[in-house]
């Protein structure tokens, strides 16, 4: 993934600036602090093409304003896109702190008693509170010893969580959400929102027309030699499934062979558009070669590019996967059905972990009873009470999610640094493709088929946009279910055999949406939903509070939750209100719509 440069992580240590003693006794130590963060966000945290996370520590202790000044220099010179004070002691809080509104900030006072290290902490953080400013406070539970150096567990992660939510936030400033195509079957999802993306995301969209996919194909507006290369990889790791289509409905070899080369093109071409390729300039492309700088996209696809061409399946899948052609990789956000909604999800959940994103229609809610009625079965699981939700996409999603890698023998989804050969080989021999249903997709294509392993930890979350609101998330953990064979090829046939699915069940606290699984697909705010490895739904929630994003569904416990200090003032009893009130009074983080 051709992206700019990522940004940095700003350190700032702060100190008490009183000469003749108090400040001497102190710099070393406030700088080893400093130091230590650094060192543990270098060895903990990535960026998405796999590079470890640079931090950049101002050039000396802020004790004052023009030491502040000084750093805040040096940040913007270094790209410093997230801020993280660091203190052992007293420091004069609205002299030294970060000011800047856009840049993610938390303070991490040392829990120490020979200096007020936390005493600062929450002056200064009563002075983000006063000033509009929002900042997470970092305070760790056990009182450490002034000499102590290490980082105990509990500032560490709070200090890694917000470096990763922080780091989102900095990555997509700047970039483009490219729509390819316009209003895909009238989903709103798909009336694509620029002010959302600018003012909320500080993106742009960036849109390009169909004919720009035709146009290239028939003109042959891609790298030759690795639409060869890619062809001849699919032929060998993408293996063909049943014809579903009825007898006059079947669509001929030939044409299927047709619609794989385009399928293939296709793909090439939005990578291209999405992130350029120098290899078009070398084709005299140079316009073409520069792309959208899209760090996530959606394909129209339906309809009506898909009334007269292939389906976007392959290039979907493909994209949103792990690996292609080239070996592995970061996945390429791409959107089905040009979802832009589901888009901005899908990029959250990947620069939360650097990992694929499954997107999926939230088709089903499959009760206990109905199951046994279509299945003649009855199905019990540890982890089902009520019934189990469909999640399958009526087209692709990335192979990722057919559960075939795996951490400590659990299915999960990595990133692609940590994927074996192997698993990519188990990912692809997992999925079939189906030529497509020609009702549905006249210009043919192939869909993508698979089954998510049961067992995964995994969390699903979708972006809506409301009016008068904004964007709002909704988020459920909970995990991927195995069904019996017989149990799932009955709901399967029933549903669309072409087509990937994930069964998933929610996990219940027995509080409002998460009474019971039906109550959550009941309080789903779309059609679509996108599922990400892993019970992350306090990264989402610490996200969303950096973008003032309200989150109005989710079960995460209490204690996981991670906002900044100010959002208690906006209440305590109820966190969900609080967050609305927070999110509302400070608008969007670029802006005010
Ligand atoms: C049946 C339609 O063709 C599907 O595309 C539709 O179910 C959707 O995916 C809507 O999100
Ligand atoms: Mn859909």
């Amino acid at each position: 993934m051709k992206l700019s440069p990522f940004p940095k992580v700003g350190i700032r240590p702060t100190i008490d600036g009183r000469l003749g003693g108090v400040r001497e006794s102190l710099e070393e130590r406030t700088l080893q602090q400093a130091r230590a963060v650094a060192d543990l966000i270098a060895r903990e945290l990535r960026y998405p093409d796999g590079s470890p996370v640079e931090c950049v520590i101002a050039d000396s202790c802020i004790g004052g304003v023009r030491e502040a000044a000084a750093c805040a220099d040096k940040f913007r010179r270094e790209n410093a896109g997230v801020s993280l004070t660091v203190t052992p002691c007293w420091c004069y809080g609205s002299e030294t702190m970060d000011m800047d509104p856009h840049v993610p900030k938390a303070v991490w006072g040392f829990n120490g008693t020979e200096r007020p290290g936390a005493v600062y902490l929450a002056a200064v953080l009563a002075g983000h509170t006063q000033k509009g400013l929002p900042a997470f406070g970092i305070y760790g539970q056990d009182v450490q010893a002034a000499s102590d150096s290490e980082i105990p567990a509990d500032v560490r992660e709070k200090l890694l969580n917000f470096v990763r939510c922080g780091l989102a936030v900095a990555i997509m400033r700047g970039k483009s959400y490219l729509s390819m195509g316009g209003t895909s079957m009238g989903i709103a999802g798909s009336v694509v929102d620029p002010a959302m993306w600018e003012k909320w995301l500080g993106m742009r969209v960036e849109a390009i027309d169909m004919s720009e996919f035709a146009g290239r194909m028939r003109k042959g507006w891609y790298d030759p030699a690795e639409y060869e290369k890619a062809l001849a990889w699919v032929k060998a790791n993408c293996p063909e499934g049943k014809d579903y289509n009825s007898p006059d409905t079947t669509r001929s070899r030939g044409q299927i062979d047709s619609e794989w080369e385009d399928s293939v093109k296709m793909a090439l071409i939005a990578r291209d558009l999405m992130v350029g390729n120098p290899r078009l300039a070398e084709m005299g492309l140079g316009e073409q070669a520069q792309g959208h700088n899209a760090i996530a996209a959606g394909f129209q696809g339906q309809r009506q590019w898909t009334d007269h061409f292939p389906n976007g399946d392959f290039l979907e899948a493909i994209l949103n996967s792990s690996f292609d052609w080239n070996g592995k990789r970061a996945p390429y956000i791409v959107a089905t059905e040009n979802d832009a909604l589901n888009g901005a999800g899908m990029l959250f959940g990947w620069l939360l972990t650097h990992t694929a994103q499954i997107f999926a229609d939230l088709r089903t809610y499959w009760s206990s009873t109905a199951i046994e009625q279509a299945s003649g079965k009855n199905f019990s699981h540890p982890l089902v009470q009520d019934g189990i939700l469909h999640l399958i996409n009526s087209g692709p999603a990335a192979l990722d999610g057919t559960g075939e890698q795996e951490i400590g023998g659990v299915p999960a989804m990595k990133p692609f640094w940590d994927i074996t050969d192997a698993e990519v080989e188990e990912c692809l021999k997992a999925t079939i493709w189906h030529p497509s249903i020609t009702e549905y997709f006249p210009g043919g294509g192939l869909s993508t088929r698979f089954r998510t392993r049961g067992g995964m930890p995994a969390t699903m979350i979708r972006l809506n946009l409301v009016d008068g609101l904004g964007p709002a998330l909704q988020i459920a953990e909970g995990h991927t279910i195995d069904l019996p064979e017989d149990v799932h090829d009955a709901l399967d046939q029933r549903t669309n055999p072409t087509w990937p699915t994930t069964w998933f069940a929610p996990i219940l606290n027995g509080r409002g949406p998460f009474r019971s699984a039906y109550e959550v697909m009941n309080h789903w705010g779309a059609n679509h939903c996108v599922m990400s490895h892993g019970h992350i739904g306090h990264l989402y929630l610490t996200l969303a509070s950096m973008l003032r994003i309200p989150v109005y569904m989710h079960n995460v416990s209490e204690e996981r939750i991670f906002r900044p200090s100010a959002w208690r003032a906006f209440g305590t009893a109820d966190l969900e209100s609080a967050d609305f009130r927070a999110c509302a009074q400070y608008g969007p983080l670029y802006g005010n719509p």
